[in-house]
């Protein structure tokens, strides 16, 4: 399996069963793509999330469920019926649609454990084999990146000096992965971005 980050705004996710899945990958989605949910039954979560729900009953009739999803950019299989959630499968397949099975033959596509920030997204998985530890994985960089904003910011600044004509005497690479990778600078972004910053100025004199 290959990770790929999608940016979802504008783009139609359908998924189908309204149960406890159904809501987590509903959550998953719903704050960037147009997700339209298509059940029997819905979760009480649902009337906390902002998607679409439509009641129905899936008979598993291919030809309607080809019809279902024919505008959609991912189609999301969680029912409880598993013999179901291969036939939505099946006509994903035949429209060429991007599918998640949560259960019943796996689909094409895993949803991973995700840790986000306003400038980045990190993805794990397991390729679908033990979710358990994606989310071990996920904890245990959560604890060793609590200031990944910070980071990334602190490295804009120093691009944007070294774009500019106040550059210091080492090269831009050297100061950028030396800043990175040293544990005062972690240190010094404990007390703001501020004390950061002056922190790499007096050590590259910048
Ligand atoms: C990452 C995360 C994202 C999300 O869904 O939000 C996610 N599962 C999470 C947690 C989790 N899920 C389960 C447990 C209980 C322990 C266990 O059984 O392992 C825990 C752990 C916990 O909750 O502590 C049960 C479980 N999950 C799946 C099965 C069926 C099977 O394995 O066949 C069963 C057994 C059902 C049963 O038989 O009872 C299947 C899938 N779960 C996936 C994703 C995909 C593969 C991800 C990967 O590649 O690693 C995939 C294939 C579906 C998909 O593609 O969406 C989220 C972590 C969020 C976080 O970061 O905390
Ligand atoms: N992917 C994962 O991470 C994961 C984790 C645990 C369990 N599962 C599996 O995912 C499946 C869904 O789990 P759940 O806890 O949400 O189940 P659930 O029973 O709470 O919800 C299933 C939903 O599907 C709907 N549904 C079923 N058949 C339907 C039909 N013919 N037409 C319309 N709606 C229909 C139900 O109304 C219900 O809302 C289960 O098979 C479960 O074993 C997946």
């Amino acid at each position: 399996m290959i990770p790929l980050m999608i940016d979802f705004t504008g783009k139609k996710v359908i998924i189908f069963g309204g149960g406890v899945i159904g809501a987590r990958k509903a959550r998953y989605f719903a704050y960037e793509a147009d997700v339209l949910v298509y059940s029997r039954s819905f979760h009480p979560e649902f009337q906390e999330i902002p998607v679409r729900t439509e009641v129905c009953n899936l008979t598993g009739d291919l030809e309607i469920l080809r019809n279902m999803i024919h505008d959609a950019s991912l189609v999301i299989a969680a029912t409880s019926d598993p013999e179901l959630n291969e036939l939505i499968e099946s006509a994903c397949a035949r429209e060429h649609i991007w599918c998640n099975v949560a259960a019943g033959k796996r689909g094409d596509v895993v949803l991973p454990a995700k840790i986000s920030g306003n400038r980045y997204v990190i993805a794990v998985s397991t390729s679908g084999s033990v979710p358990a530890v994606s989310r071990l994985v996920r904890e245990e960089i959560e604890k060793t990146f609590p200031d990944l904003d910070d980071l990334i910011l602190l490295g804009e600044w120093i691009r944007d000096i070294y774009r500019g004509d106040r550059a210091g005497t080492e090269s831009y690479d050297t100061v950028l992965y030396t800043v990175l990778r040293d544990p005062e600078t972690r240190k010094a972004l404990t007390n703001g971005m501020n004390a950061a910053r002056e922190y790499v100025q007096r050590r590259f004199a910048l």
